[in-house]
């Protein structure tokens, strides 16, 4: 009796410890299901930014480094002692120093070879990169990169596959986010700008939608290779100057206006404009016939002498009185690639200080009050670190292509207050070359503030070797649509000298009232590390 009670507690505590074993298996394989990944959606260029945004708040690898940039392996003890800074320096001051450009070498290359364009700059650290890369991924962060590349060659129509852990085979858009650093977008002499141009100017379009928000039309285009690219189209013709009576905020935005900022931000020495390429875009095979947005579809139409035109939907000017039309189906754009999507690199946007009050009636302060500047220098973040003549920077490319529009600029989140100024929207500039529009001037005018090496180079432009309107001449031809028509129009171009003139004459008054009245320092001193260099410059 006693034996079969023993027997059969025997029994039960082994049933119940099979019981709570199975239960356990179920929990365990319950668990692993519930983590097993749906099957994966068709890859978009949000997901891919998705993923890599999701790769980067994980660990910081992406896959092996990009090349570091040109200027950035540069080093101080390199620099050519027969072409000495110093050397170009003392040429500023004296014209009748000043040397031809070397023969058959064009005035944009002779520029872009000065050594103020070559300053030995310190390596880059790995928190200036605004995606960080490490060469030695641990397995596990190797196998994240893994997954997450899979899904993204996962082929879908019309797309390539794209080996994305091999740094080699890195399409030219996904090197220019890698290349973006906490002050400038790429280097000097950027080996991968060429196949970036090619690309934005070659690309088959595979997708072409409507971008929402903003004032006017404007396009995303996509690539096979997952780049993308922000278009704008032609609506007016180069020799055309905006009606007078316009206000700048109604004034329309021009496609020539957009790749021209690009160029002169880059002669200018500034590389913070992303880089924008002409290209004649077939309105009925790039963009109707593909296109996914049923709203941008329904605006197309073909006008009395044939041409297939389109408006799109936005705030001005997309109605059929303003319908931008092919000829009979080519249509002049321009398109800019896109910087990081914001979930990957979050920007921030910036009131400008000098806002006009974009009412036909209204000024804002610093139109009334001329001490406007001083309370601004003693207001964050202008009071600290380079924003101030980061500002000013902008100010002068503002005035050289005559753009009022410049209500906000952006920056990258990731570098805080101290980064260069992302100078985005670029539509409205070069509306008009028989005017200059003194206004735009203000802040170097009230802050008497500007970048040493700013000035350096501005003062180089306007020798007649390394001209600005010739330079500019000579960028501009490089671009694909300068084959249809130059894509600044001659008097533009002078009014790039002309402006010039009045910029370096305003600081020349800066320099003269601190000399005789005192106040701040004129010059924000940026090469007190290459003082050697520039001894006795001065
Ligand atoms: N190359 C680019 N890559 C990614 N985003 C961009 C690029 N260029 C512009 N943007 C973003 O798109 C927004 C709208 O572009 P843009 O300002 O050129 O058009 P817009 O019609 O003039 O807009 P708005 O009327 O607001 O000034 C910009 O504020 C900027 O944040
Ligand atoms: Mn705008």
């Amino acid at each position: 009796m006693l034996r079969m009670r023993r027997r059969s507690r025997t029994i039960c505590l082994y049933l119940a410890i099979i019981t709570i074993f199975l239960h356990l298996v179920l929990v365990l394989f319950s668990a692993s299901m519930y983590h097993l990944p749906c099957d994966p959606p068709l890859p978009t260029r949000m997901s891919i930014h998705r993923e890599l945004a999701h790769i980067h708040h994980i660990s910081p690898v992406i896959s092996d480094p990009p090349e570091p940039p040109a200027d950035a392996r540069q080093d101080f003890s390199k620099v050519d002692a027969n072409k000495s800074a110093k050397g170009y320096l003392k040429m500023l001051y004296d014209k009748d120093l000043a040397e031809p450009a070397e023969s058959g070498m064009s005035k944009l290359e002779a520029l872009f070879d000065h050594p103020l364009y070559n300053l030995p700059s310190r390596p880059i650290p790995e928190e200036d990169w605004l995606f960080k890369v490490q060469p030695n991924a641990k397995n596990h962060d190797k196998m994240l990169i893994l997954s997450a590349n899979s899904w993204v060659s996962a082929s879908r129509d019309g797309y390539e596959d794209v080996d994305w852990k091999n740094s080699s085979s890195h399409p030219p858009w996904l090197r220019f986010h890698l290349g973006i650093s906490r002050w400038q977008l790429y280097p000097h002499r950027d080996p991968n700008m060429e196949p970036l141009t090619q690309h934005l100017a070659n690309s088959r379009i595979v997708s072409a939608v409507q971008r929402s928000g903003g004032t006017q039309l404007k396009l995303v285009m996509s690539f096979p290779n997952y780049g993308q690219a922000m278009l704008k189209p032609m609506k007016q013709e180069r020799n055309e100057e905006t009606n007078y009576n316009l206000y700048y905020f109604s004034d329309f935005e021009r496609h020539n206006a957009e790749i021209a900022a690009f160029h002169l931000d880059r002669i200018l020495g500034y590389r913070r404009i992303p880089p924008v390429v002409g290209r004649l875009v077939d309105v009925v095979k790039e963009i109707k016939d593909i296109t996914t947005d049923l709203k941008l579809a329904r605006t197309f139409f073909t006008s009395p002498v044939g041409n297939v035109c389109f408006y799109g939907r936005c705030s001005y000017y997309c109605s059929t009185e303003h319908a931008v039309c092919g000829r009979p189906t080519a249509l002049e754009a321009s398109l800019a690639v896109m910087l990081p999507d914001p979930a990957l690199a979050a920007r921030r946007s910036w009131r400008s200080p000098w806002r006009r009050s974009y009412s036909r009636t209204k000024l804002a302060e610093w139109e009334t009050n001329p001490d406007y500047c001083s309370s601004v220098k003693r207001t964050a973040p202008y009071n600290k670190g380079t924003r101030l003549v980061d500002f000013i920077d902008l100010v002068i490319l503002d005035f050289l292509m005559s753009n009022m529009d410049r209500h906000h600029y952006e920056t990258f989140e990731k570098f805080g207050n101290d980064t260069f100024l992302l100078h985005l929207d670029n539509g409205r500039a070069f509306g008009r070359h028989s005017k200059d529009e003194p206004s735009i001037l203000a802040p170097l005018k009230q802050c008497c503030r500007i970048r040493r090496s700013t000035w350096y180079r501005l003062r180089l432009l306007s020798l007649p070797q390394y001209q600005l309107s010739d330079v500019m001449r000579s960028s501009l031809s490089h671009d694909p649509l300068s084959s249809v028509a130059p894509l600044l129009a001659e008097p533009h171009l002078a009014a790039l000298d002309r402006r010039l003139a009045a910029v370096l004459q305003t600081v020349s008054g800066c320099l003269k009232q601190q000399s005789e009245k005192g106040g701040d320092e004129v010059f924000y001193e940026d090469l007190d590390h290459l003082k050697d260099l520039f001894a006795s410059a001065d």
